[in-house]
């Protein structure tokens, strides 16, 4: 549990008209201060009490000048780090109309730069939920406006179709533990930052359309955005739950100031009434030894029961203006923010039993019981076990009887028909102990039980590991030999090669004249002459150093492997159609921030509109009550803009998770292609090196088993039967270019293959850099 404080900080909006005196001081150890000096003259009314110097105490203030990022660094950043830690947190703004709430718990619409605090807390939660790889998160999102004490589902779909008085009032429901439950307002589900910034643009543009000029929501309502976090440990039951409430509450002037009547008056009251029960309910919660809190005199203090002396984390953010107008307004807010600074909180870890996991172990738990409960009565199970129940016994006696532990014990449970096949399992394995003895395995293992008597016998697997890497030494063994045979014979046919080739560039145009008149078979016939010449060890060293640029040969080989591959035409195709889903993805991603965009600036437009018309009102006309034509046609036309973001932005997903399938997808079949073709690779080694062994041993040259594995069976067998296998398992047939490849190795040159597939990368290259260089003297390849 965490007990602290309310946090309150204080933030000044810029401004460029006359300013009160006042200054702003950080430097001190216990936070920060924010002091007004109001001429004696000036201060009338209000704060009319024979003071001309005001100071308030924060945990930090933050002047005109700082920026946005600044703000959720220091204020909202530690709230979101609490949240992940799973609890709950609250950032709510508090302050008069204009004074800059809005701005900064959601932000400015002009530059990237004045995102405010949701935006921000969004990209933050969700840039950490795709780093940490250690727990699976899920989000959903709400969003709920408070309007005349009665909530609204900013995000319900139905706001398109429907007034706001006509959508389903968001109600507040008590548990028996008193927890709020809130009826009829949605929980998305929000799988990105792109989706949750989505849903806080609609919610917005859901609140602007529903206003009206009996209806500014957006100065008279209460907005609570709240991102529900829920975070497991893969494989745990355990989940964790918590709730960042970011709230931005109603205009906090007094009704008397604004000079307000009629419909609007009724609004202000509720206004004013539900902060002014904010306020009770704050007073009391800053008054020692107060049993009673009225959380639920109204719907916001009710919603905000936990933020407010519960089980949260909460920061408040008085906002203020300097304005000489304003100063009065802004001297209250900071006021409430004193007594805001007395409540305490405690904060607990939302940790629960996935319910789901809750329920599997108490039906285990209940048959337990059941199990128990007939053991004692004596009214058993007389049922057959079930194969799977029988298999459990058997691998549970294994485990047991291995565990070299004499303390281990071996749980079946109450069950009576388990006791009893475990018992019978043991009585066959007891008797075969003597014949075991008599065979003389394990004559010195004392515990009769145990299958690990057989541990020293030729089959233990000491024996068969040492056997093992005894094969494995001999293979290595035998591939040095082949590679060096093999550099030996081929280093003179590389020389001879770049000889023709310097020949070839001096004389070019002769050259291929006289090619096509002598014999391609000639130069067949020398170079095969020529690779069959030894070399020396320093030579092999050359090889070595030339090593990387001719291992290029595998690549080459895959190359042409892919390209007749049986996938490859489903790869291609994936490829283009991926192409163009990004193309049409991108389009749409261009489209969506048009029309948001569009809208933003209609929305501009609305608000300018109704800031002339309340112009007009001040000016001492009264408010029409029949709705403005012009804001009638902007608020068609955000609708109209809305529609289409939504639509276009739907397809958008649509289309991303369409990608996201067909990348997959475009994955696995390269990962299945590379793993054809290692097999493919793999099998025609192994079979190149099945050929060379049967070469050598009929022509009585071989060092036996130093070049070839060990056999009993004929080569020719082997071969075959080798054959067989690779025509069984061949992923694919490979072309017939790279049969070529692989056949004028053992054919042309004699050279073998030793089934390792970096030696054989190496021997392949030096193959395909020979065909080249066959290629390129005109000799067409076989
Ligand atoms: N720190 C700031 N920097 C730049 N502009 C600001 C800042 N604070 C507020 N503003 C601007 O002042 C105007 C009023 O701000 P805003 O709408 O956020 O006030 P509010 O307190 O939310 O008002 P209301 O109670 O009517 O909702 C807006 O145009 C906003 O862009």
């Amino acid at each position: 549990m965490v007990k602290q404080t309310i946090q309150i900080f204080a933030r000044v909006k810029p401004s460029n008209k006359a300013t009160t005196v006042y200054s702003v001081d950080n430097e001190e150890q216990s936070g920060g201060s924010l002091e007004f000096v109001v001429p004696r003259d000036l201060a009338d009314g209000f704060i009319n009490n024979k003071r001309e110097s005001y100071r308030f105490r924060f945990r930090k203030v933050f002047d005109q000048n700082i920026k946005q990022e600044e703000i959720f660094e220091a204020i909202a950043k530690p709230v979101a780090d609490n949240v992940l830690a799973g609890y709950n947190g609250t950032i709510f703004a508090y302050g008069q109309t204009g004074s800059g709430k809005t701005f900064t718990i959601t932000g400015g619409a002009e530059h990237y730069s004045d995102r405010g605090i949701i935006p921000r807390t969004l990209s933050y939660l969700y840039q950490h939920f795709n780093h940490d790889r250690s727990m699976v998160y899920t989000t959903h999102i709400s969003y709920l406006e408070i309007y005349n004490e009665v909530g609204y589902d900013l995000l319900d779909p139905r706001h398109e179709a429907s007034n706001l008085e006509d959508l389903p009032k968001v109600t507040i429901m008590e548990d028996p533990e008193q927890n709020i439950h809130l009826k009829n307002l949605s929980l998305q589900p929000s799988a990105s930052e792109e989706e949750a910034l989505n849903l806080l643009f609609m919610g917005d543009t859901n609140r602007m359309i529903a206003e009206t000029p009996m209806n500014q929501a957006s100065t008279r309502s209460h907005c609570i955005f709240t991102i529900h976090v829920c975070s497991r440990e893969p494989g745990s039951a355990t989940l964790r739950r918590s709730k960042l409430h970011l709230v931005d509450l109603a205009g906090s002037e007094r009704v008397g100031k604004s000079g307000v009547g009629g419909h609007i008056l009724t609004e202000a009251k509720y206004i004013n009434l539900s902060l002014h029960y904010l306020e009770q309910v704050i007073t009391a919660l800053s008054e020692k030894n107060r049993s009673h809190i009225p959380y639920r005199n109204s719907m916001m203090t009710s919603v905000l029961r936990d933020s407010l002396g519960g089980n949260c984390m909460t920061t408040m953010i008085a906002m203020v203006s300097v304005e000489k107008r304003n100063v009065d307004e802004s001297i209250s807010t900071c006021r409430f923010a004193q007594r805001v600074a007395m409540i305490k909180t405690e904060a607990l870890l939302n940790e629960e039993l996935d319910p789901s996991l809750v329920i599997i172990r108490l039906k285990k738990e209940i048959q337990c019981l059941k199990d128990e409960l007939a053991l004692v009565t004596g009214e058993q199970r007389c049922d057959e076990l079930t194969q799977e129940e029988i298999q459990r016994i058997e691998d549970q006696l294994k485990v047991f009887l291995d565990d070299p532990d004499p303390e281990v014990t071996l749980e079946l449970g109450p069950d009576m028909r388990k006791i009893r096949h475990c018992f019978s399992l043991l009585k066959v394995r007891l008797k075969e102990i003597p014949a075991e003895l008599s065979k003389g395995n394990g004559a010195g293992d004392i515990s009769p039980l145990s299958s690990s008597r057989t541990r020293d016998g030729p089959q233990s697997p000491v024996n068969k590991e040492f056997l093992k890497l005894k094969d494995m030494l001999t293979q290595r063994d035998n591939e040095i030999s082949i590679l060096v045979s093999m550099l030996k014979k081929e280093k003179h046919k590389v020389q001879e090669a770049n000889a023709q080739i310097a020949k070839l560039c001096s004389s070019q145009s002769s050259f291929q004249s006289s090619l096509s008149s002598s014999s391609s078979t000639d130069n067949e016939k020398r170079i095969k002459q020529e690779a069959s010449d030894d070399t020396t060890h320093a030579e092999h060293v050359k090889y070595k150093r030339n090593g990387a640029q001719l291992s290029m040969g595998r690549q080459e080989a895959f190359e042409i492997f892919k390209t007749e591959h049986e996938d490859n035409i489903t790869l291609e195709d994936n490829k283009v159609i991926l192409k163009q889903r990004f193309a049409e993805a991108k389009e749409l991603g261009v489209r969506v921030n048009q029309a948001r965009s569009r809208v933003n600036e209609l929305k501009k437009q609305l608000e300018t509109r109704r800031m002339q018309i309340a112009a007009q009102g001040v000016m001492g006309n009264q408010p029409s009550t029949e709705l403005d034509p012009v804001e009638e046609r902007l608020r068609k036309q955000i609708e109209e803009e809305k529609k289409q973001y939504k639509s276009t932005f739907e397809r958008l997903k649509g289309l991303k998770t369409e990608i996201d399938h067909l990348q997959h997808l475009h994955q696995r079949s390269k990962i299945k292609l590379q793993k054809d073709f290692q097999d493919w690779w793999t099998q025609e080694a192994a079979s190149l090196q099945q050929d060379k062994c049967s070469v050598s041993s009929r022509a009585g040259q071989s060092q036996d088993n130093s070049t070839c594995p060990p056999s009993t069976s004929s080569l020719h067998e082997h071969h075959v039967g080798n054959q067989d296998r690779a025509q069984r398992q061949q992923p694919n047939p490979p072309t017939r270019e790279l049969r070529a490849l692989f056949a004028a190795g053992p054919s042309s040159t004699s050279i073998p293959l030793t089934g390792d597939q970096e030696t054989d990368g190496n021997i392949l290259a030096f193959i395909k850099a020979r065909q080249n260089l066959l290629t390129r003297t005109g000799v067409p390849p076989k």
